[in-house]
């Protein structure tokens, strides 16, 4: 039987040791992500959104629960076994694009190759087959300081996927991006699920970047209170999240 991409089971994570100040910042996550899904996680500021995304990576770790990438639990890695479940099964995009100045693009995106220790030759065709999926071919020679917000968060994408990992991350992807890079990155998002199967998990406060998936799940209070399935149309599903959005009773810039 095929593993889901991500299995979160009872994920529970506390800050703050026992005797001092503790916030439970997640109660008891349950869900799985199957593969090929695009999924958005949606939900007011201090809901456990970054703390979910954080756990998922292996950047930190629940206190209770488990977490299974692909069928491998993460319980019981150390830290270099943990740092090398990223860097080959996670791919991540930040809001920030987070690329080195001092890179050109192509190196940037050839970055988790390198480390891996492929061959010139490999990284050069792997970084080009993405550049071109994500129509970044003409600037594989530019600095990020030469070009777009948008090409940039593109480029991000690239280095993500370059290395072809299980699941991509995004933590706001879209967030300081103009609606029409936004709708760029999104397109290219929903092309690289639609057409090459790849599994992708968002955190977003957008109710039309969040109409891209396929599925969100909404978070308060460090607990999953709502799902939603894309059944209908992309401006049906976009309706069905603004709805669900005001059932929160909550303004809409705190759903940030
Ligand atoms: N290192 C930490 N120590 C203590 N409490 C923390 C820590 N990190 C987060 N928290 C608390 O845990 C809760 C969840 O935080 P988290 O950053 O996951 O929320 P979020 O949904 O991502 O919020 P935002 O949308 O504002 O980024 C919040 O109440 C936050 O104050």
């Amino acid at each position: 039987m095929k593993q889901p991409v991500v299995s979160a089971e009872h994920i529970k994570k506390v800050y703050g040791k026992k005797g001092e100040r503790q916030h439970e910042a997640l109660k008891d996550i349950n869900f799985q992500v199957e593969s090929g899904e695009f999924v958005g996680i949606m939900g007011p500021s201090g809901s456990g959104k970054t703390t979910l995304l954080n756990i998922l990576s292996a950047l930190d770790t629940p206190t209770q629960g488990d977490i299974k990438i692909s069928g491998n639990s993460l319980k019981g890695l150390n830290d270099n076994q943990l740092s090398d479940f990223r860097a080959q099964k996670i791919g991540f995009i930040f809001q920030d694009f987070n690329l080195l100045e001092n890179l050109t693009m192509e190196q940037n995106i050839a970055l988790p190759l390198s480390l891996q220790g492929v061959s010139n030759r490999q990284i050069k065709s792997k970084v080009h087959q993405i550049a071109r999926i994500l129509g970044i071919q003409q600037i594989l020679k530019s600095y990020p300081t030469e070009v777009s917000g948008g090409q940039k968060q593109r480029v991000a994408a690239a280095r993500a996927l370059v290395h072809q990992p299980d699941l991509l991350l995004g933590d706001e992807p879209t967030g300081a991006l103009d609606s029409k890079n936004a709708k760029n990155l999104l397109e290219a998002l929903k092309h690289l699920n639609e057409e090459y199967d790849t599994t992708i998990l968002m955190v977003t406060h957008d109710a039309v970047s969040a109409s891209y998936c396929k599925r969100i799940l909404f978070i308060q209070d460090g607990e999953i209170y709502r799902e939603l399935e894309r059944k209908g149309s992309q401006p049906e599903f976009y309706q069905e999240i603004l709805g669900v959005l005001a059932n929160l009773e909550l303004p809409e810039e705190s759903l940030v």
